[in-house]
């Protein structure tokens, strides 16, 4: 009997993505679908198209595909190519996408010293595991550190005099404000000084066909962070903080300052949850129990994961090596690899950006 397309499609069906819970039919992410004649039966070969990196996960979800198509009668060989396609996605009203950046995650905290930079930095570097082209932009003036998370050094190079070329390590492009100018003179810039010089880094950077762009941004939710979530094409906001009530105050100051601007938060990393005693295992919840939890839950924002107070983490992103590429296959590289697969599937849930579709107009002024 001759193999058809519909039975495979049948079969592909009963195959569910467990990220998203949906089968690959109905999202219709099945490409190519091709069936010929084999040695022993139909070959079957298609492709398969994911909304977001998951490089890790392709050999049990193509073993799953292959076994749903093989149990059609008369299939044989049976081919599957695990794609991924990040689009842009739609960011606030009136602001337009930068070019070669098709999405921007701004990675925020309402006060200073919560982990912002250390989750940035992994952030990135977990996405660009699974696969995704991934661009960090450290953004943040008042204590600049991803040049020295992320191991770079040195003056960006330009060809034109006009732009610069990210730095480029552990397979992700670079910018800090660290490589531009002296960190002690970057402190003491005022507002609409320090928002132009930002805006700058991120518009004169040649992004390199970039699926996402971490912001790692200022701490706090004054003048400065307010005109950047304005003017920056966001699509979405991970806002850090630690436990502590101070701190889960100054998360909420920022949660509101995005929604302000029409910026979605997708979601909320707690960071220093829990201290593990190095020496005797002991848990200590230093910063309080379970408070980003329940500020996620009472603001109604996904609650992305729990990260412990570790000298792992301090030590590694200290050295320029992050947990992520330190330690691959720790817990604690689990976690954020867990924080990142969510991030990017809240993006791909989100609206696509059609201003690219759309022609631009132009008005002449008749004589
Ligand atoms: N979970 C953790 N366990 C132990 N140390 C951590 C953890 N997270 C961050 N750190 C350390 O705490 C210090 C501050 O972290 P980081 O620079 O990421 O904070 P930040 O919120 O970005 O600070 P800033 O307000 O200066 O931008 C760093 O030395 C970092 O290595």
């Amino acid at each position: 009997m001759a193999v058809t397309e519909q039975a495979v499609q049948q079969a592909l069906q009963q195959v569910v993505d467990p990220n998203t819970g949906k089968d690959f039919v109905s999202g219709k992410q099945v490409r190519n679908l091709a069936i010929g004649a084999g040695a022993q039966g139909s070959d079957v070969s298609f492709d398969i198209e994911l909304a977001y990196p998951a490089k890790s996960q392709h050999p049990a979800l193509r073993a799953a595909l292959i076994a749903a198509v093989r149990r059609v009668e008369g299939v044989s060989n049976v081919s599957v190519n695990i794609q991924t396609k990040v689009v842009a996605h739609a960011v606030q009203r009136g602001v337009q996408l930068l070019p070669g950046v098709r999405n921007i995650v701004a990675v925020a905290s309402g006060k200073g010293g919560v982990g912002k930079s250390t989750t940035a930095a992994n952030l990135a570097l977990a996405l660009a595991a699974e696969g995704a082209r991934v661009g960090l932009l450290d953004a943040d003036i008042y204590g600049p550190s991803q040049t020295m998370m992320m191991g770079v050094s040195g003056r960006p190079e330009s060809t034109d005099g006009k732009t610069m070329n990210p730095m480029q390590n552990h397979g992700v492009q670079v910018m800090s404000i660290g490589l531009l100018v002296d960190p002690d003179q970057a402190m003491v810039w005022r507002g609409p000084m320090a928002t132009q010089a930002l805006e700058q880094m991120l518009r004169q950077t040649n992004w390199n066909d970039l699926d996402y762009l971490i912001v790692d941004m200022p701490p706090g939710t004054g003048d400065i962070q307010l005109t950047l979530s304005q003017r920056v094409p966001v699509t979405g906001a991970v806002i850090v903080t630690t436990p502590q009530d101070i701190a889960l105050l100054d998360a909420k100051k920022g949660v509101s300052m995005f929604e302000k601007v029409g910026v979605p938060i997708l979601g909320l990393v707690e960071n220093m949850a829990v201290h593990i005693c190095s020496n005797c295992g002991h848990i200590e919840h230093i910063f309080g129990v379970d408070g980003g939890k329940r500020m996620a839950a009472e603001q109604g924002m996904p609650y992305l994961g729990a990260l412990p107070l570790s000298m792992q983490i301090r030590i590694q992103a200290d050295s320029g090596k992050p947990s992520v590429v330190a330690d691959p296959d720790s817990e604690v590289a689990g976690i954020y690899k867990n924080v990142a697969r969510q991030v990017a599937l809240a993006i791909a849930a989100r609206n696509k950006d059609y201003s690219a579709k759309f022609p631009g107009i132009s008005i002449s002024k008749d004589t």
